[in-house]
């Protein structure tokens, strides 16, 4: 007798989860494609499933072992495209440096595309007037920047190069040249361009990242002339 008490509790509980999920999905408080939706199923088909051993009914089993199962399936398609989504520690700083605008699944596909090297002291990125090949993340080290034989600008963590002539395939407006080892991630102007013509969205947000970037830049190269020019006047 208490045991069926208990059974009926468990059931009723699985009602009011069935219910209350349910509502949640359509008052707007509950993602449909959430964990939490899926584990409100969840939760509530295995309660209603364990309340029928006090009064079994085989249509109801059969509806409830699907619910469990389905829950299943879908909450290891979660976990699953969680992890694939998971950055590392060096895209994880990218990712915040640079793309946190961009949607986590465009900023896993743009990172796909590329790749991360190694750079050794003397290694050219860009050569000024060539075409640019590939667009460059630093993550350490340092690369230096030379228009003609000045240098224009020294670049270390967290910096963009190639950005400018990346997308349009323009040529370089300098050249860059590793000056201390680094760590890269690296992605070809094909690469960039195969991955544009896929996904309209993502080309726009990197359009603008790379806008921005290059702002900065002008920004502190021009500050850096009118200092110049000011101590030229005195
Ligand atoms: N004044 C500057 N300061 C910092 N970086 C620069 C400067 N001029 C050129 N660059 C970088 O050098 C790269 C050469 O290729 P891009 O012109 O595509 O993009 C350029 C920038 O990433």
């Amino acid at each position: 007798m208490q045991g069926s008490l208990f059974l009926d509790g468990l059931g009723l509980l699985g009602a009011a989860l069935y219910l209350g999920s349910y509502a949640g999905l359509q008052f707007g408080v509950i993602r449909g494609n959430s964990a939490l939706y899926t584990i409100l199923n969840l939760a509530a088909s295995l309660a209603v499933l364990t309340s029928l051993f006090s009064q079994w009914n085989l249509s109801s089993a059969v509806i409830q072992t699907s619910w469990v199962v389905i829950s299943l399936v879908g909450l290891t398609r979660l976990w699953l495209l969680q992890r694939r989504l998971r950055f590392d520690d060096a895209e994880q700083v990218f990712y915040e440096t640079h793309l946190g605008a961009l949607r986590h699944i465009d900023a896993r596909r743009f990172m796909d595309a590329g790749e991360w090297v190694d750079l050794a002291v003397g290694e050219g990125l860009t050569t000024e007037g060539a075409p640019v090949e590939a667009l460059f993340f630093l993550v350490g080290g340092e690369a230096r920047v030379m228009a003609g034989s000045q240098e224009v600008a020294r670049l270390g963590e967290g910096a963009l190069i190639g950005e400018f002539g990346v997308l349009t395939r323009a040529p370089a407006s300098a050249t860059v040249e590793i000056t201390r080892p680094a760590r890269a991630f690296r992605i070809t102007a094909d690469a960039l361009e195969t991955l544009g013509d896929r996904n309209g969205e993502l080309l726009r947000q990197l359009s603008f990242v790379f806008a921005l970037s290059g702002q900065a830049k002008l920004a502190t190269s021009n500050a850096r002339l009118r200092g110049s020019s000011l101590d030229a006047a005195r």
